[in-house]
């Protein structure tokens, strides 16, 4: 077992704070993503578990040892925790096997053969049985993260911290790379925090998403959850395309531009404020069947699904006033319609309200 937990992390580069009580808990082999804009503290809470930094304050807990407390802490080497950079990270004077191997101890014939079954293993692992006697650079760059992977797994760490491993390479190779290496990861029971900017790969391959702003973490659930059920406006915009439409709610619903929607948490005291409405939320229905007239703006066609912007031509039921000329975006896999025409639109499923009568409140 091998939970994380960090408590309270404080953080300062001279005057500038950086982290500013951070809290996260990554249940043992989960893969949590650390998901924010550059600058928000993401790589220095990493430095910090690793043992490459130091905390002004706070704890980190792995499996219960405190490894942090404050400015102390365990050696990084003592800590089991690995860690698999963005790029260049293989010595590149060791053959793919030596690099696998380098964390492991050979000393004796018993060492030397436990190093070259664990090696052979986590390349097959990693779904490069073939490469042990080559050299880095004769790897392209996602076989050379495979192999940084690899080597991170080698020492059988309870944590490995994964720094935006896949920035470098092109679109097809990420995603495959992301699978296969998550699957590395939960094969082997470590639990993992991977560092993103692009919402989609956390989306698509964390078990928990914790949306970092300004030095704390401001949502941890899981991705669905982050998605649907935003904590505050930023996170809405931030995680997935939102549209935010003026919205007033009264008796647990919201009257909007397009009608009056569902809220997702009903224990919204009412008021002015905005709701977050997700583009595949948008259906462009028969005349007469949704609850506003638009009128198609733009068509993007993606291959997989298109994106429509509409603007707001009038209410078929009861909005709010002064709803004409609002833009929204809508996803759809449906027949595209033709630029210049008008739908009728629906928006399906509950909606998140966030108040502008008051600050924005953190859960
Ligand atoms: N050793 C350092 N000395 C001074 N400032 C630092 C140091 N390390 C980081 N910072 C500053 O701390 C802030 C947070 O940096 P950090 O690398 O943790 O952000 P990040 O969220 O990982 O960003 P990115 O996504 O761009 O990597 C930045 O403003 C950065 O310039």
């Amino acid at each position: 077992m091998s939970r994380l937990e960090v408590r309270g992390l404080h953080k300062s580069f001279g005057a500038t704070p950086v982290l500013r009580g951070m809290d996260l808990d990554v249940p043992s082999g989960a893969l949590a993503a650390l998901l924010g804009h550059s600058g928000c503290g993401k790589t220095t809470l990493m430095r910090i578990v690793a043992g490459f930094e130091q905390a002004d304050a706070g704890e980190v807990l792995i499996d219960g040892r405190t490894v942090v407390d404050g400015p102390a802490g365990a050696p990084p080497e003592r800590r089991r925790v690995s860690v698999v950079p963005q790029e260049g990270a293989l010595f590149p004077h060791l053959t793919v096997a030596q690099n696998v191997g380098f964390g492991l101890p050979g000393r004796g014939p018993a060492a030397r053969r436990h190093r070259r079954e664990r090696v052979r293993d986590l390349l097959a692992l990693i779904g490069l049985p073939d490469v042990g006697e080559r050299m880095p650079s004769q790897l392209s760059g996602g076989q050379q993260q495979r192999v940084a992977v690899a080597r991170a797994l080698a020492p059988e760490p309870d944590v490995v911290l994964l720094d935006e491993p896949f920035s470098a390479l092109d679109a097809a190779l990420r995603s495959a790379l992301r699978e296969d290496v998550r699957a590395a990861l939960k094969a082997t029971g470590a639990t993992g925090v991977l560092v993103t900017h692009d919402q989609e790969e956390a989306l698509s391959i964390a078990d928990l998403v914790a949306v970092v702003r300004d030095g704390v973490v401001v949502q941890a659930a899981e991705p669905a959850r982050v998605y649907r059920e935003p904590v505050d406006l930023d996170t809405a915009r931030f995680v997935g395309d939102a549209v935010l439409l003026p919205a007033e709610v009264t008796d647990g619903v919201a009257r909007t531009p397009v009608g009056t929607l569902k809220l997702l948490r009903g224990d919204h005291a009412g008021g002015r404020g905005l709701v977050a409405v997700r583009p595949e939320q948008f259906h462009m229905v028969g005349a007469g069947r949704g609850a506003a007239i638009a009128t198609v703006d733009a068509v993007t066609f993606h291959g997989h699904d298109a994106t429509v912007r509409l603007v707001i031509a009038g209410t078929d039921g009861p909005g709010a006033p002064g709803t004409a000329g609002q833009a929204v975006l809508c996803r759809t896999q449906g027949p595209l319609p033709d630029v210049g025409t008008q739908v009728s639109l629906l928006v399906a499923g509950p909606v998140s309200f966030f108040t502008t009568e008051a600050p924005t409140q953190h859960r």
